[in-house]
């Protein structure tokens, strides 16, 4: 029974991978009890899948279809795949947030990007590399906390709202700006990423400076990065300096993994009347080869839980701007895992 269960497990396919989930070895278990019930244990690419949904009817109804089966009771986990080449030693993957301006929300959308796959049940690092501005710390409700280094003299992160993070800002004392040249700036990002004891992350989530200078070179020269997300606004100027962010992280071998537009449109609480003050949709004229992760629209409370120091997507989950950012943060996941799938080989052993 079980071989006919495998078999039918064998024709569902992962919809965003396109294989079957017993050759892409997600089956971590599958029994039949003595009443005829079927235990699936599925184990999924990550645990933000957009199409967990989605996998659950197709296994459901696969194996409620064979023989002899009287139920079916389909539990889930989550592995996330490293990439070929790992970022760090027990970081499977590295995301870059950049924008090409500044002020377009950038910090706010890896803030909840990070929090949204923490809450997904990944492990998620955050790291401020905006240097020049952090806002990490502040956003996180940790603005005067300090970091300390732990036994080993590593940099121990601070923990916050389910995730790891360090910032610039929880070394330096408050208020005071960091007047810092390329090779000490290339130094301290180093520490950040090598020398913090990070310990086992699915994502490191890296809110970058704004535009395309030493901090973005550093980084993609310190580590393996999966790839980077662009956030912008949708009016023109904006746009430009996205397409060219896009192009220097073209130029540095760094995938686009997709584009977040934020401000995209404002619904007035009063009226339930749409504004697109700054012209929706116009980061799809960055081209269509990127992916757009989300639409977030400018949301009062997203930006008062920033300045309260909660994330918005676990202050107010309900708001359009926290779906929208959800929905960014389980396609980028998604996306993630099409690549590191990419790169093994076809056929996977089944647990
Ligand atoms: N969708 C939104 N709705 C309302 N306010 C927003 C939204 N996105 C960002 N903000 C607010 O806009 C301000 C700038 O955002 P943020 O600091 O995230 O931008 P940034 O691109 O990282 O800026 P910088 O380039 O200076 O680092 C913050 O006060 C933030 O709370």
């Amino acid at each position: 029974m079980r071989e006919a269960v495998m078999a039918a497990l064998g024709t569902v396919n992962d919809p965003e991978l396109h294989r079957d989930l017993v050759s892409l070895g997600m089956i971590e278990r599958a029994e039949v009890d003595g009443a005829g019930v079927a235990h699936v244990k599925v184990n999924l690419t990550t645990p933000a899948c957009p199409l967990k949904d989605r996998i659950e009817g197709d296994v459901r109804a696969a194996v409620q279809a064979v023989p002899g089966i009287h139920g079916v009771v389909v539990t889930f986990g989550a592995m996330v795949r490293a990439a070929a080449q790992p970022a760090l030693p027990g970081v499977k993957h590295v995301i870059l947030v950049g924008s090409g301006k500044g002020g377009v929300g950038k910090s706010s959308v890896a803030v909840n990007l990070a929090a949204s796959l923490a809450r997904d049940g990944a492990r998620v690092g955050l790291l401020d590399a905006d240097v020049y501005g952090p806002s990490v710390a502040h956003m996180m409700g940790q603005g005067a906390a300090k970091v300390t280094a732990n036994a080993e003299r590593k940099m121990q992160p601070l923990e916050a709202h389910g995730l790891k993070f360090l910032s610039m800002a929880n070394l330096s004392p408050a208020g005071q700006a960091l007047v810092w040249r390329g090779p000490m700036l290339h130094s301290a990002i180093q520490q950040f990423i090598k020398d913090a004891a990070w310990g086992e992350l699915d994502y490191l989530i890296v809110d970058l400076p704004p535009g395309t200078g030493d901090v973005q070179l550093s980084l993609t020269q310190t580590v393996q990065v999966t790839g980077a997300v662009i956030v912008t606004t949708p009016q023109d100027v904006a746009l430009i300096d996205a397409a060219r962010a896009i192009d220097m992280f073209r130029k540095a071998s760094v995938p686009v993994l997709g584009v977040i537009e934020n401000m995209s449109y404002f619904v007035a609480p009063d009226t339930g009347l749409t504004y697109d003050l700054f012209g929706r949709g116009g980061s799809r004229r960055l081209g269509d080869q990127f992916p757009l992760l989300g639409e977030v629209p400018i949301d009062v409370d997203l930006r008062a839980d920033a300045d309260q120091g909660t994330p918005g997507v676990l202050a107010h989950p309900g708001s359009a701007a926290s779906i929208a950012l959800a929905h960014a943060a389980r396609t980028l996941a998604g996306q993630i895992s099409v690549r590191s799938l990419a790169s093994l080989p076809d056929q996977l052993t089944v647990v």
